[in-house]
Parts: structure tokens; C-alpha cells; sequence
């Protein structure tokens, strides 16, 4: 058989299968129409979003993946697929720490997949705002190690706050050298946010040693305006390439090996437990020798592990440090019911920021 002949073969197989894969959306839309139309006759109030049911989804897929696509490929279609299914049930407004092209729309992508109707914010304070006076159904802010350095803010902001967390998006983070330009030696001049500039300072030593760095309020500011400004780049990610129709002359330029940046999806309900959560708290205690040990000797006891601790001053006078700290488990877990009702007795503050599905891939 000829190539011509076997190329027409496996494509009429695949035109069969895709056949096949639409039929089985189309299907798997009509269910979910119907899931909205019983959730809507039971009388329940609120968006049609439940991140434990699409957790859920996902690791049962990633678990039952044959392979050969990897389980973040597998991941990311159903992500879509659910998204598309969860827009014709309601569309979904998303507030997010912009503008457009930053790596926080990027991880509110992966949380809400493409069907959402994202809404840029200027700062983490209009996306807690938006929230709360149901403007957005959901926002998604960073807060650990993050690449538009705010982190401290967003802990913040929760002590004022009646938001739930609803959900963690973690995000490797890749910088890119893009530009209108073709070529890395007609750039004269490199914009970018401080951080950027840090993680990839090795790179643009050896690479562009005589160019001109110029710090920006944001990674997708810089694409911006590399895009309006010839013989300049930004470093910025590839969704700010897309955004802004530029060329990604060199990828992957940071000079660390994986750089992490965590996000927090904020919402008004309480996800389920899915057996694989985090509860975050707030805890404070006044001055005294041993408070934090008091604090945190319940969840020994209970068997409960912490994945993080951070103390920032309190604002309020009346107690000198509040912890944020993050479990592994949920409010309605045995173990971590009994820890919080423990340390309850010995803190002067304790609020629960809200159990969600631990991030997926
Ligand atoms: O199971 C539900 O509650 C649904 O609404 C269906 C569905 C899905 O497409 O699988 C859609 C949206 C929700 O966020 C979770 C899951």
C-alpha cells in the first residue's frame, strides 16, 4: 500500500472516532443540562459550579488513563469539556488579578477551563470585592511565591473577609523571550515585571548582556508594550505571546529548575470532602510562652498533618501575630473536626478559611 493510501486509511478511522467523541460530548452535555434542571427543581441556590465533583472527575480519569496521553493532556481536555458542559448549564463569571495575559489568568484557566467569562481586576482588593458583592461567581488570587510579588496581601485581606477558599491552582511557571523582532540580536531593550527579571538574570547575562532591562507593573504590561515598541522583547508567558501576537524568540529562559507559583480560588460555598483536601485556617493566641506550640499540639495529637505555616502581624491590636496555616484534610474529617475543636479552647482567633479539593494537575 502506498503512503497516500495508508495516510487516507488511519484518517478515515480517525474521522470515525471523532464521529464517535462528538456524539459522546453531545450526550455528556445533555446529562449535564440535566443535572442544572434537577439541582434547579430541588430549589438550590447559587452557580451550578461543585469543584469537589469536577476533583473527583479528574483523578478518576488520570486513574483509569491507559495512556499514550499523559494524565495532565487527559487533565486538561476534560477541564475543558466540564467547562464547556458547566457554560451551557450557566456561564461562570471569574474575577482575576489582570490584566489579560498574566500567569493568575492563566491559572484561572486551569481552573475554570475556557468556558468561564473571566473579568481582569487591577488589584487583589477588587477581586475580593467583586466576590463578595456577587459581581463574580469566583476570583482567583496568588499567594505563594508568586511571580507579581503580592502575596502578603491576599493572606490579608482574608482576615477582613467573609469568602471561603474554594480551591488551590498550582502553576509551573515558564518565562519566555518574545517579540514582534525574528531575531534576539535586534532587541535593545527587554521589559519585564522585578520578579521575572530575578529568575531569569543568568539567561539574559549570557544572552542579551547589553540590552536595556525595564521594570513593569506586570509581565503581560511588558508584552504589551513589547508588542507597541520595536527592537525591544518582554519576558512574559506564553498566554501573554498569544495575547499579544508576539513571536517566542527563546523558551523556558529561567535559570531555576521548577518555579511553583500557588493561586487561591475564593468563593461563597463550601466544597464537599473529596478524601484528598487542605483546610486552611487563621489562628492567633495572645503572647504568651508556648502559645504556638498550644496552637498546633492538637493536630499532632489527631493525626493531622500541616503543609504550611506563615505568621504576618496582626492588624488589630488586640493579638501581636496571627498563623496562616494549611491541613491536610477537611472541616467534616473526623480528625481535623476533633483538632479544630482543640485548639478552639486555646485560641483567641480561630477562623476557618474554607476545606477545598487539594490541587489537581
Ligand atoms: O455533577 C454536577 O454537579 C454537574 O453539574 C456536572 C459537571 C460536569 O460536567 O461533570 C459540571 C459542572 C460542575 O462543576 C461539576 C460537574
Amino acid at each position: 500500500m502506498s503512503e497516500q493510501q495508508m495516510l487516507k486509511q488511519v484518517r478515515e478511522r480517525i474521522d470515525a472516532l471523532d464521529d464517535q467523541i462528538l456524539s459522546l460530548m453531545s450526550e455528556r452535555a445533555r446529562q449535564a443540562l440535566e443535572v442544572a434542571r434537577v439541582k434547579r427543581a430541588a430549589g438550590e441556590s447559587g452557580d451550578f459550579y461543585r469543584p469537589d465533583r469536577e476533583a473527583e472527575v479528574l483523578r478518576r480519569l488520570c486513574d483509569a488513563n491507559p495512556g499514550p496521553l499523559s494524565n495532565d493532556t487527559v487533565a486538561l481536555l476534560f477541564r475543558e469539556i466540564m467547562s464547556a458542559c458547566l457554560a451551557l448549564q450557566q456561564p461562570l463569571k471569574v474575577a482575576y488579578l489582570g490584566p489579560e495575559g498574566t500567569f493568575t489568568e492563566a491559572a484561572a484557566i486551569k481552573q475554570f477551563g475556557h468556558g468561564m467569562v473571566g473579568q481582569p481586576l487591577a488589584t487583589i482588593d477588587h477581586v475580593f470585592r467583586d466576590v463578595e458583592a456577587g459581581t463574580a461567581h469566583y476570583g482567583v488570587v496568588p499567594v505563594e511565591n508568586s511571580t507579581e510579588g503580592v502575596v502578603t496581601h491576599t493572606l490579608d485581606r482574608f482576615m477582613s473577609s467573609p469568602l471561603q477558599i474554594i480551591g488551590e491552582v498550582e502553576l509551573v511557571i515558564h518565562q519566555n523571550l518574545l517579540s514582534n523582532e525574528q531575531e534576539r540580536d535586534a532587541i535593545k531593550r527587554v521589559f519585564s515585571h522585578q520578579q521575572p527579571f530575578g529568575q531569569c538574570r543568568a539567561w539574559l547575562d549570557a544572552h542579551l548582556p547589553h540590552a536595556e532591562r525595564i521594570v513593569v507593573s506586570s509581565t503581560a504590561e511588558a508584552a504589551r508594550m513589547a508588542s507597541e515598541t520595536p527592537a525591544t522583547a518582554a519576558i512574559a508567558s506564553d498566554v501573554a505571546a498569544e495575547r499579544y501576537g508576539l513571536n517566542v524568540l527563546d523558551a523556558n529562559i529561567e535559570d531555576g529548575a521548577v518555579n511553583t507559583t500557588r493561586f487561591l480560588v475564593i468563593g461563597n460555598q463550601s466544597p464537599s470532602s473529596t478524601g484528598e483536601d487542605k483546610t486552611s485556617l487563621v489562628i492567633s493566641r495572645s503572647n504568651q510562652p508556648g502559645g504556638l506550640y498550644r496552637l498546633l499540639e492538637p493536630l499532632s495529637r489527631q493525626g493531622v498533618n500541616m503543609s504550611r505555616i506563615e505568621s504576618r502581624p496582626s492588624r488589630q491590636g488586640m493579638w501581636e501575630y496571627v498563623f496562616f496555616v494549611d491541613l491536610l484534610g477537611h472541616v467534616d474529617d473526623e480528625p481535623v473536626k476533633r483538632a479544630l475543636e482543640e485548639i478552639q479552647q486555646q485560641a483567641s482567633l480561630l477562623k476557618v478559611l474554607g476545606s477545598y479539593p487539594r490541587a489537581a494537575r
